[in-house]
C-alpha cells in the first residue's frame, strides 16, 4: 500500500470509531478484508488510528472536522505534513482537499489541546497543578515500549546482547533496575528468542518499579489479590526467587498466566477464592488507567464521572476485603495506573478513616513521561 492509500485506511476506520465501535474490533475488521495489506501497512494504518485517538480533539479542531477525513488531515498538519502530498485521489489515495478543507482548522486551545475531555481536563488541574499539562501532553504521544530483564534467567546485560543479536536495540532506563528501553525495532520483540523463551517481559518501567519498591522479602507468603494477567505477578515472582498466589475477581482474566509463569520459570499459583493470611498483599486495582491512556487512548474517551464513582466503590471494597487477608507484621500494597487523587491518596485516606489500626508506609507517585507511565503505589501497615 502508499502512505496515501494507507491514510485512506485509517479515515474509514476513524469513520467506523466515531460512531461508536471499539478500535480493536474496527482494525481486525479492516485487516480481514484488507488480504492485500502486508504487516507494514497494517503497522502503519494501526499507527495512524492510534495517534487519532490519542489527539481525537486537537486534531478535529485542526483538521476542521470529526469525521476521520478532518482528523487525519488535523493530525498531518500537527506533524508538520502538507496534508496535500497525501490528498492526492490518486488510486487507493483520498480525494484532494476542497477549497473548504483548506481554510478550515484552527489552532486547539484549552481541553482540546490537552485532548482531555473537559471534566478530565479540570480533574488534572485540581489534582496535578503545575504538572496537569505536562501529564495531558505526556497522554497525546505514543508511549516507549520498555522490557523487564528476567532475573531467573539472564542479567541485564545478557538480555541486552541477546537482543541486540536478534536485531533489536535497548538502553537500561533508570525509573526500575531490570528495564530496558527499546530504540530499535520494538515490533520484533514478542518473535525474538528473548521474549519467546522467558528472559524478557514487557512491561512498563514504572509497573516495575511499583513492584521494586514492595517489601518483598525471601520466603514471604504473598498474594496478588487483582493479579489480571499477571505482570505485577511475574515481577515479583523473580523479585523473591518464590512462589505468588494469584486471584482475580474475573478468572478468566488469568487465563495466560499458567503459560506465561512456565516460560519466565516463575512459580505462580491461582487462587479462586483466598483464605489465611499473607505476609504482603498486593492489590493493583481496576481503575481508570488514566496514566496509562497512551497505550489505551479510547477509555480517556469513554470514561464518564459515574463510571469513575463506580470505580472508586469498587477500589475501596478490595482495599477492605484485602486488609483481612494481611497478617501480623505484613504489609497491604495498593497501586493504580491512575493519576487521579481520588483513586490514589484519596482512597487511601478514605481506607485510613475507616480502618484506624491501618497507617500509611512508602508512597511513590510517577506521572506518564518519557521513562514510564502514570502509576501510583501506598504501601499500608497494621499497627
Ligand atoms: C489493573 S488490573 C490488574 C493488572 C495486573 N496486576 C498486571 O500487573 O498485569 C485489575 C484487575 O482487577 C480485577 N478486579 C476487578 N474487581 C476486582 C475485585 N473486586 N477483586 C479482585 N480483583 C478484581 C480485574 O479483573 C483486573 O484483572
Amino acid at each position: 500500500m502508499t502512505p496515501a492509500a494507507r491514510v485512506q485506511a485509517a479515515i474509514e476506520c476513524l469513520d467506523r470509531i466515531a460512531s461508536g465501535a471499539a478500535a480493536e474490533q474496527v482494525l481486525t475488521d479492516w485487516g480481514r478484508r484488507s488480504r492485500y495489506a502486508g504487516s507494514k501497512d497494517r503497522a502503519a494504518v494501526r499507527d495512524h488510528v492510534f495517534d487519532a485517538l490519542r489527539q481525537w480533539r486537537s486534531s478535529a479542531v485542526l483538521g476542521g472536522s470529526e469525521s476521520g477525513r478532518g482528523r487525519m488531515i488535523g493530525l498531518l498538519r500537527a506533524s508538520g505534513i502538507d496534508p496535500e502530498t497525501l490528498f492526492t485521489g490518486e488510486r487507493f489515495a483520498p480525494e484532494p482537499l476542497s477549497d473548504a478543507e483548506r481554510a478550515a482548522g484552527a489552532a486547539p486551545e484549552g481541553a482540546a489541546a490537552w485532548d482531555l475531555p473537559d471534566w478530565l481536563a479540570r480533574r488534572f488541574t485540581d489534582d496535578l497543578g503545575d504538572e496537569a499539562e505536562t501529564a495531558a501532553q505526556a497522554l497525546r504521544h505514543r508511549a516507549p515500549v520498555t522490557l523487564r530483564v528476567n532475573r531467573l534467567k539472564t542479567t541485564l546485560e545478557a538480555a541486552r546482547a541477546d537482543l541486540s543479536a536478534e536485531g533489536i536495540e535497548t538502553e537500561p532506563n533508570p525509573r526500575a533496575p531490570l528495564a530496558l528501553t527499546v530504540t530499535s525495532n520494538p515490533r520484533r520483540v514478542a518473535q525474538s528468542a528473548a521474549y519467546q523463551d522467558g528472559r524478557v517481559e514487557l512491561q512498563d518501567a514504572s509497573s516495575q518499579a511499583i513492584v521494586a519498591a514492595l517489601p518483598l522479602k525471601p520466603g514471604a507468603r504473598v498474594l496478588d489479590y487483582c493479579a489480571g494477567g499477571g505482570g505485577k505477578a511475574l515481577a515479583m515472582a523473580a523479585e523473591t526467587g518464590g512462589r505468588i498466589d494469584c486471584h482475580d475477581a474475573a478468572p478468566r482474566r488469568m487465563a495466560d498466566l499458567p503459560a506465561r509463569a512456565a516460560r519466565a520459570g516463575a512459580d505462580l499459583r491461582i487462587v479462586p477464592a483466598p483464605e489465611g493470611t499473607y505476609d504482603l498483599v498486593l492489590c493493583d486495582a481496576p481503575c481508570s488507567g488514566s496514566g496509562t491512556w497512551r497505550r489505551a487512548p479510547e477509555a480517556k474517551w469513554r470514561l464518564s464521572p459515574g463510571d469513575l464513582d463506580d470505580l472508586l466503590t469498587v477500589q475501596a471494597e478490595i482495599l477492605d476485603r484485602a486488609a483481612t487477608l494481611v497478617g501480623p507484621g505484613g504489609a497491604l500494597a495498593y497501586a493504580t495506573c491512575s493519576i487521579l487523587s481520588a483513586e490514589n491518596s484519596s482512597q487511601i485516606k478514605s481506607f485510613l478513616d475507616r480502618n484506624p489500626k491501618w497507617e500509611r508506609g512508602d508512597e511513590l507517585r510517577f506521572l506518564p513521561d518519557h521513562a514510564g507511565d502514570g502509576f501510583y503505589l501506598c504501601v499500608l501497615f497494621c499497627r
